[in-house]
């Protein structure tokens, strides 16, 4: 639900303007250098074709050059000014009386091939071009081999390769909310970075590679960088997709450049971000690209073999699918650590709000307990982002204090975009209504459900309308009966309008996409289907792991996937059953909950219990 906010802190780095600049002077002077090419030698004077033709006619000419677009006279003697070559342009529209002319006068004529050097001339500014570029990307890289100083002009084009990041401030694992776990595994590599003398001496083998495995935005660049800060070492950062470069070859040299200068500053610490983008499985797919990708992997690979269990460089790789790297990249020696980060749950979601909204004018810190608990879903980036929200929220409103509303307001629009001002009609507005006190109304009636939150008719980002829920504990595996009981949930906005206003409509389309998947989820991956009983049957193409046989006939995988759709439509229907009987039996609530919403537009829990007469804790009569 949450949508992920992907953060790029740094963009891969561009030739510098001036390299720009520099190539294209180097182009023009080019360009100024052939169009004097080929021409006069000394002692041709241009002049007028008509001069030519009189020239030709007083005699005295030894030979004619023709060219396809010039004609030169051989004088017998030289003129006054001592040239004893004539050239003038011959006319566009040629002249048929010239050919006689020359041959009446015994004029011997050469004519001229269309000159060959002018292939080169075309080509040759554009090979220089490609030159001076190729020139600036090994200087970029750090190829600097003169004594040119890091003032100097030299230093703009300083290989970011070479230099380990400095961070403005020295990030700590306390700055790290949460991750317990992985924060444990990774704190183990710090005493290894500070002393490795200590390791070496009694030949322990210490991981050199380690993979940090999570969903975006959970703080792997972060626990990274954490660990630099508390080994106090040397930080070389860099992003996968920066090695997939255009030139075969390059990016394998960068992650060798990369590795010697971690080397050196050993202990030290390489991060390489979005491995996937370079990791994923060789061999597949088709055209250059995967050439340089694969050349680049293989530089990793080897660089990883290379090390002696004596370097005290850690290599941190972080990724979000695991499942496409390449098995190559997990072997013993290579990144044989894993370390995964979760979403946070409700305590470090709470935690973490602490920490970015230490500098944040809140009115209450403890109004960040019911954000904690409302955000189920969201990453450490998301939370901060939310904040951020929040505070440009109040700054709007011109006040000095972080209220509650601008910290629900900010979690509605992280969580489903900003409030959207949309002409609605008054009938469709209706339809709005019942939909969303149908998914309140059932909310309410499922003992399993999460309680009601709050039910709103304000368009906000995709949806028009929202019912929103509160997951009282964290949930880490979900029981059959809850699930099915979201089933219900979702199809009940459905369920009201066929019941209440005789029809369905298309608002129901993302409720009907998201049941759908879930109830697939239960028969497909849960074992929650009776007749096909606990099996993986997931229609998935690249699942390594799960190394579907390519033999497994066609008609029998047909079968089962016709066995899979029978169970979840029976699963759904069943679901849509349930909520409309619900609905049925309190068909008066649904009514005057659809009246409250048209009248004041969003209901939190209480108000919907005061309307329904039903105890305020968010949960109807039990049973
Ligand atoms: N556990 C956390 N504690 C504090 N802040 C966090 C936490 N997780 C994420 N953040 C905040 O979110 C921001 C983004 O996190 P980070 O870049 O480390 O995530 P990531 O897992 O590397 O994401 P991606 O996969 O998108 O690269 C951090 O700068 C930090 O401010
Ligand atoms: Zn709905």
């Amino acid at each position: 639900m949450a949508p992920a906010s992907k953060q790029q802190d740094d963009p891969p780095q561009k030739l510098p303007p001036n390299a720009v600049w520099l190539a294209a002077a180097a182009f023009l002077m080019l360009v100024a250098l052939m169009s004097s090419w080929g021409a006069r030698d000394v002692g041709t004077t241009d002049v007028s074709y008509t001069e030519i033709k009189a020239a030709i006619a007083a005699g005295g000419v030894e030979g004619a050059l023709l060219a396809p677009d010039a004609i030169t006279l051989m004088l017998e003697t030289p003129r006054a000014d001592g040239s004893t070559l004539l050239r003038a342009v011959t006319p566009a529209q040629g002249d048929p009386e010239l050919l006689p002319l020359l041959e009446r006068s015994g004029i011997d004529v050469t004519a001229e091939q269309p000159p060959e050097a002018s292939i080169l001339a075309y080509m040759l500014p554009w090979v220089v071009v490609l030159g001076v570029y190729l020139w600036l990307q090994r200087r970029m890289m750090g190829n600097i081999t003169g004594g040119m100083g890091a003032g100097g002009p030299a230093g703009l084009f300083k290989g970011r390769f070479m230099e380990p990041q400095k961070p403005s401030r020295r990030i700590t694992f306390a700055d790290v909310a949460g991750q317990d776990q992985a924060k444990r595994e990774v704190a183990e590599l710090v005493d290894f970075l500070r002393e490795p003398e200590r390791f070496q001496k009694v030949g322990a083998e210490v991981p050199h590679g380690v993979l940090l495995v999570g969903p975006p935005g959970t703080g792997k660049t972060m626990l990274a960088k954490a660990l630099a800060g508390e080994a106090d070492v040397p930080f070389f950062s860099t992003s996968g997709s920066e090695f997939i470069e255009v030139f075969v070859g390059v990016g394998a040299g960068r992650v060798r450049r990369m590795f010697e200068a971690a080397r050196k500053a050993a202990p030290s610490i390489i991060f390489i971000d979005e491995l996937d983008s370079i990791g994923r499985v060789r061999g597949t797919g088709l055209g250059g690209g995967h050439d340089e990708r694969e050349q680049t992997l293989n530089q990793i690979l080897a660089e990883l073999d290379g090390f002696g269990g004596r370097e005290a460089v850690v290599v941190l790789a972080a990724t979000n699918r695991p499942d496409v790297l390449d098995p190559a990249l997990l072997r013993p020696g290579r990144f044989d650590r894993h370390v995964t980060l979760e979403l946070p749950d409700r305590t470090a979601r709470r935690r973490i709000l602490d920490i970015h909204a230490r500098n944040l004018p809140l009115r209450a810190m403890d109004d960040l307990d019911l954000i904690a608990a409302g955000t189920p879903g969201f990453s450490g980036a998301d939370l901060k982002n939310l904040l951020n929200e929040a505070a440009i929220g109040a700054a709007r409103r011109n006040a000095a204090e972080i209220l509650r509303t601008d910290l629900e307001e900010a979690r509605d629009k992280v969580m489903m975009g900003t409030v959207r001002t949309l002409a609605i009609q008054p009938d469709e507005r209706h339809r709005l209504a019942v939909h969303e006190a149908g998914h309140a109304t059932v909310t309410l009636f499922i003992p399993e459900a999460d309680p009601l939150y709050k039910v709103t008719i304000i368009p906000r980002g995709r949806s028009l309308g929202g019912t929103h829920m509160l997951p009282q504990t964290e949930r880490h595996t979900l029981p059959e009966g809850y699930l099915c009981g979201q089933l219900a949930v979702l199809l009940a906005g459905r369920a009201a309008e066929r019941l209440l206003l005789g029809s369905a409509s298309s608002g129901a389309d993302d409720d009907i996409r998201r049941a759908t998947e879930l109830a697939r989820s239960m028969i497909a991956r849960w074992g929650m289907s009776e007749t096909l009983g606990p099996i993986d049957l997931r229609e998935e193409e690249n699942h390594p792991f799960l190394g579907r046989s390519i033999a497994e006939p066609r008609s029998h995988a047909d079968q089962t996937a016709a066995a899979v759709d029978r169970e979840v439509i029976a699963l759904l229907q069943q679901a849509d059953a349930t909520a409309t009987e619900i609905l049925s039996a309190h068909r008066q609530q649904v009514e005057a909950l659809a009246q409250g919403l048209e009248r004041e537009e969003t209901l939190d829990a209480d108000r919907v219990a005061q309307m329904l007469g039903v105890p305020p804790s968010g949960r109807a009569l039990p049973g």
